[in-house]
């Protein structure tokens, strides 16, 4: 990439895509096209592809996606499915007919089968079956990647994928049933040290709600009041969490410096395992993550597992030897990320 080439970043208010945007400007570079949601539905192929053909971006970001946590994607269903296939089917194909010169995708670490050897390795893609909570997202990023591969194969494209592990820093979204663990831990932990500090116009603001009576009665069906705040499933899951703005470097990392010829292994007449993990290849119980959230946030209550909600996957932490490989490691551990972030959500 030259510092004036057009770049499209598809997601660019999102966790990851602000970041890239972010890191490509620190970075020089000067040429972006961006589009929110409302302006361009992804999900509309003859939208995209009078997009394509009207800005002929010459690199491409693949941020957009419909993106939530274990309830939401159990949920939503069809929903992640279907927005998720047509936004890459959409993005991915009109990048190749309008001949974007490399673009990347953004996948998940959920790819990866329920039961898989940790940590998990590229080649572990398709070899058994999936966690049910989030199948049918994960089906329609191991579309992308093979999406990705087979226009490469057939056309010679330059398209890349990146599983990235659990994302979390500004931007993120704190809804409490929609959110990943993280952000909805810091938002339940900090409105129960507000309402246990009798702060009751922040707890109004945090929630934009008129009444106490309101706002307590939708919190208690969090499981958050003055001294409580509950934790789904068990406490005992093991993620592996990367600060979003890592995430971005190695995105643009992998822009720069890297073709999908160095993605994969030539093998004599296969092609495989083209995508690449993006972590820290560092993980922690759900609960010890809890316990160092409720030390940054300050929240002096007890902690409540509700085993009704779902646990996920058990354990799923990334391989990212390939991307060490490659030339790329992470610079924030949890700790520091999760005061970062606090930060940024008391002062958004
Ligand atoms: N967050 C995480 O922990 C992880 C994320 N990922 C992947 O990383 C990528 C980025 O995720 P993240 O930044 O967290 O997601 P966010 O939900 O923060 O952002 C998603 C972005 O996609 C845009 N978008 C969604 N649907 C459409 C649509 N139909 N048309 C146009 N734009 C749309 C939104 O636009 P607008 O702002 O205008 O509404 C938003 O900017 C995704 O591919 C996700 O699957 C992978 C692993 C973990
Ligand atoms: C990134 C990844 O994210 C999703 O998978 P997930 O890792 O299971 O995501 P999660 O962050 O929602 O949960 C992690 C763990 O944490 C527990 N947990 C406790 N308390 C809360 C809580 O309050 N909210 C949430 N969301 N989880 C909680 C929760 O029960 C689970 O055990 C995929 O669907 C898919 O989107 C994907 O790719």
């Amino acid at each position: 990439m030259h510092k004036d080439s057009k770049i499209y970043i598809a997601g660019h208010r999102g966790l990851v895509g602000s970041a890239i945007l972010k890191n490509l400007e620190t970075r020089g570079y000067t040429r972006f096209v961006t589009r929110t949601h409302k302006e361009l539905d992804l999900t509309d192929a003859n939208a995209v592809k009078i997009f394509f053909e009207k800005e002929k971006p010459e690199y491409v970001f693949l941020a957009a996606a419909k993106v939530g946590g274990i309830v939401a994607n159990n949920t939503y269903r069809a929903d992640f499915i279907y927005e998720n296939l047509m936004i890459q089917n959409n993005v991915i194909h009109y990048s190749h007919i309008q001949g974007v010169k490399k673009l990347l995708f953004l996948g998940s670490t959920c790819i990866y089968p329920k039961s898989c050897p940790q940590p998990m390795k590229e080649e572990y893609l398709l070899t058994d079956t999936l966690e049910y909570t989030n199948e049918p997202y994960a089906i329609a990023k191991i579309a992308g990647i093979k999406m990705c591969e087979s226009y490469n194969l057939q056309y010679g494209s330059n398209f890349i994928s990146v599983m990235p592990t659990n994302l979390y820093g500004p931007n993120d979204n704190f809804d409490l049933e929609k959110s990943h663990v993280l952000p909805a831990l810091i938002r339940k932990m900090h409105v129960a040290k507000l309402l246990s500090e009798s702060r009751n116009d922040e707890v109004l603001e945090n929630l934009k709600m008129d009444t106490l009576t309101d706002a307590k009665k939708y919190l208690k069906a969090f499981g958050v009041t003055n001294d409580t705040v509950e934790i789904w499933g068990t406490g005992a899951p093991m993620r592996e969490f990367l600060w979003s703005e890592d995430m971005a470097d190695a995105c643009v990392f992998i822009m720069e410096n890297r073709d999908f010829k160095d993605t994969y292994e030539t093998g004599s007449i296969e092609i495989r395992n083209t995508h690449i993990n993006i972590g820290t290849g560092k993980d922690i119980s759900i609960k010890d993550l809890a316990m160092l959230i409720k030390n940054v946030v300050g929240f002096k209550g007890e902690l409540v597992f509700n085993t009704d909600r779902p646990d996920g996957t058990i354990k799923k932490l990334t391989d990212v030897s390939k991307l060490n490989a490659l030339g790329w490691k992470h610079k924030i551990e949890l700790e520091d990320g999760i005061k970062k972030v606090y930060e940024w959500y008391i002062n958004r």
